[in-house]
């Protein structure tokens, strides 16, 4: 738990091989056919490529040493045109490989996303969000590369190994036996260094992870450090990451470099064994110049692919730990857990609280035997000194977070047995973080219920408030508000987020802090239109401005995870109890300050 800062490197479980190879592999079922021609496409270029040592051959021995021009122009033009369409069956295989490894990586991509929007809020309150992209985008991409080497390389160049080596032993099984002797050893060392690299590209992505999760916070914060004048820190820190996780890379490529040069030594070694071997069998006519040319020929063929092969095989290693990343986001389930297939039938609204308990980190309780009933179309808000649970029983409601014990039960029934969708699509939330998207008014305004029309937007507008000054902005409905609604006051994100939650028509309203940076004119204006709207719902607000809930039908005094009062504003005043101290305490500031 508790995971979230951008200097902790990550926990990353590892998973079986087989497991990844299978879910890597299913991504490429729905492109079997394709694959399958593929395939076959591969044997025509190989079975040419295989053929022009045999031609060499055939050149040298029956051709050349008999004097035969017409024959050997004949097999020569065979050759050329063998050779052309194997060029353009290679060229479509590699066009529609890239296509393919494309198109696995969007799907990739989507079904984390659409799986990340799933989650529930613990996800993300344990990691930073820079973290999270940097799987959902760099990780990701690494796959790509997986997926084009095992299509585009693998297949093809262990049929070819398996073709040659074939070849080999035909021609010539003495001299064949000979070649493969280096083959186990250069296994070994290929293993050997696997086992290392793989740690070390594991905790490269952690890093890279750590730099990007820094990078995200510092850009979102940066008029934090610009008020600070904290760039020089910023940028010694920025620094500090960049330099963590380019040795972390110099790290495992340093390692990984020992693959290139094993292969280099297996192969010549292998070609000083052959010509040593093949002096003898040429002396004693067991082999012709042509066959040692052919052979030769094929020897460097067999090479090839197993060069390829360690080029894959070093994708392969870079992409586990990728992989290991990308599907342990996967294999997360959403701790709130959606009843799909029940829907929530429609809201009444009467909300009963039964013994709840809750706890974020399963260590500290929030919320301690939490016990209350509201009937249909009250009010109730929610008052309390900061950080006494207010905004945990609103996220408990909203289902962000379940109960760690009891239930809460909306017209009698449990939430945790109906889909979040249906019932969220009943609410009107309104967080304490106003948060708007990078787009405009309008659409951050209908984003709540995107078919409603024109006047009723406007209709919302004016009962808020919002309406007034977003006709004084230079494209009023259509002005763009910029990433999290930094073009607007942050009064006035509050009106807009005020009547997005408005507009959503719901049943239970929720509204956390939603005037809290509104000036005290408006405030009273948006006040009798949140009076309206309130009419006929059950509604949530939690204010610490105490003046703005009095008329609540119920007021809940929250201390410490705990309900210590509930009654009318009238009742708890009469009780002077702590609603009547922090009341008193407001309106002697108030006073005293005017
Ligand atoms: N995501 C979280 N993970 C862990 N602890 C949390 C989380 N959110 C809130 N808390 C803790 O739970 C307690 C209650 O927080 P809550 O946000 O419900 O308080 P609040 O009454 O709404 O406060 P405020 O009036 O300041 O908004 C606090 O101690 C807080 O530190």
């Amino acid at each position: 738990m508790a995971y979230n800062a951008s200097k902790l490197d990550e926990k990353t479980i590892r998973m079986s091989r087989k497991e990844l190879f299978k879910r890597l592999f299913s991504y490429l079922k729905p492109f079997k056919k394709t694959i399958i021609l593929i395939t076959f496409v591969m044997i025509i270029i190989m079975f040419v490529n295989l053929l022009n040592p045999y031609i060499l051959k055939i050149s040298i021995d029956n051709y050349i040493k008999n004097s035969d021009v017409k024959g050997l122009l004949i097999i020569g033009i065979i050759g050329i045109i063998l050779n052309i369409i194997s060029s353009i069956l290679s060229r479509y295989r590699i066009v529609t490989m890239g296509d393919i490894t494309n198109k696995i990586v969007v799907n990739i991509r989507h079904d984390l996303y659409k799986h990340i929007q799933k989650l529930s809020f613990d996800f993300f309150d344990e990691r930073p969000v820079g973290k999270i992209l940097a799987r959902v985008i760099g990780d990701i991409n690494s796959l790509q590369n997986f997926f084009h080497s095992i299509i585009v390389n693998f297949f093809p160049e262990i049929l070819t190994i398996i073709t040659v080596t074939i070849i080999m032993l035909i021609m010539n099984y003495k001299l064949a036996i000979v070649t493969l002797l280096v083959i186990p050893l250069l296994i070994m060392t290929l293993a050997v260094i696997q086992i290392l690299v793989r740690k070390r590209w594991e905790n490269f992505r952690k890093k890279r992870s750590n730099l990007n999760s820094y990078t995200h916070e510092e850009f979102s914060g940066i008029k934090v450090i610009q008020a600070f004048n904290a760039e020089k820190k910023a940028e010694n820190t920025f620094f500090n990451y960049v330099d963590e996780m380019v040795n972390s890379f110099i790290n495992a490529v340093r390692l990984q470099d020992f693959l290139d040069p094993a292969i280099f030594i297996s192969q010549g070694v292998g070609l000083v064994i052959i010509y040593t071997y093949s002096f003898n069998l040429i002396k004693n006519n067991q082999l012709t110049i042509g066959e040692l040319f052919a052979f030769t020929w094929y020897m460097s063929i067999f090479w090839r692919p197993i060069f390829n092969i360690a080029n894959f095989y070093n994708n392969l290693i870079t992409s586990f730990s990728a992989a290991d990343r990308v599907f342990e986001i996967f294999n997360i389930k959403p701790s709130v857990k959606d009843t799909k297939e029940n829907k929530m039938p429609e809201i009444k609204g009467e909300i009963e609280f039964k013994d709840v308990n809750f706890s974020y980190d399963r260590e500290k309780k929030v919320l301690k035997s939490i016990n209350f009933k509201v009937k249909e179309g009250e009010s109730i808000a929610l008052v309390g000194p900061t950080g006494a649970g207010k905004t945990t029983i609103i996220n408990l409601l909203s289902r962000f977070y379940d109960p760690s014990e009891g239930q809460i039960l909306v017209d009698g029934k449990d939430i945790k047995d109906y889909s979040i969708e249906s019932y969220r699509e009943q609410m009107g939330i309104m967080l304490q973080d106003t948060f708007l998207f990078s787009t405009t008014i309008k659409e951050n305004i209908i984003y709540s219920n995107p078919n409603i029309n024109e006047k009723e937007i406007v209709k919302s507008s004016i009962a808020i408030g919002s309406h007034t000054f977003i006709q004084n902005l230079e494209k009023k409905y259509d002005t763009n508000v910029n990433e999290r609604g930094t073009r607007l006051s942050v009064g006035q994100r509050q009106l807009i987020s005020l009547t997005r939650a408005m507009i959503a028509n719901p049943k239970i309203l929720i509204l956390d802090e939603a005037t809290s940076n509104i000036d005290t004119e408006t405030e009273q204006k948006v006040q009798q239109g949140i009076k309206e709207l309130l009419k006929n719902r059950t509604s949530f607000i939690i204010a610490h401005r105490l003046s703005t809930i009095r008329d609540c039908d119920k007021i809940f005094y929250i201390d410490n995870g705990e309900i210590e009062e509930m009654g009318t504003h009238m009742q708890l005043m009469e009780k002077q109890g702590k609603y009547y101290e922090l009341y008193m305490t407001q309106f002697k500031f108030l006073k005293e300050g005017v």
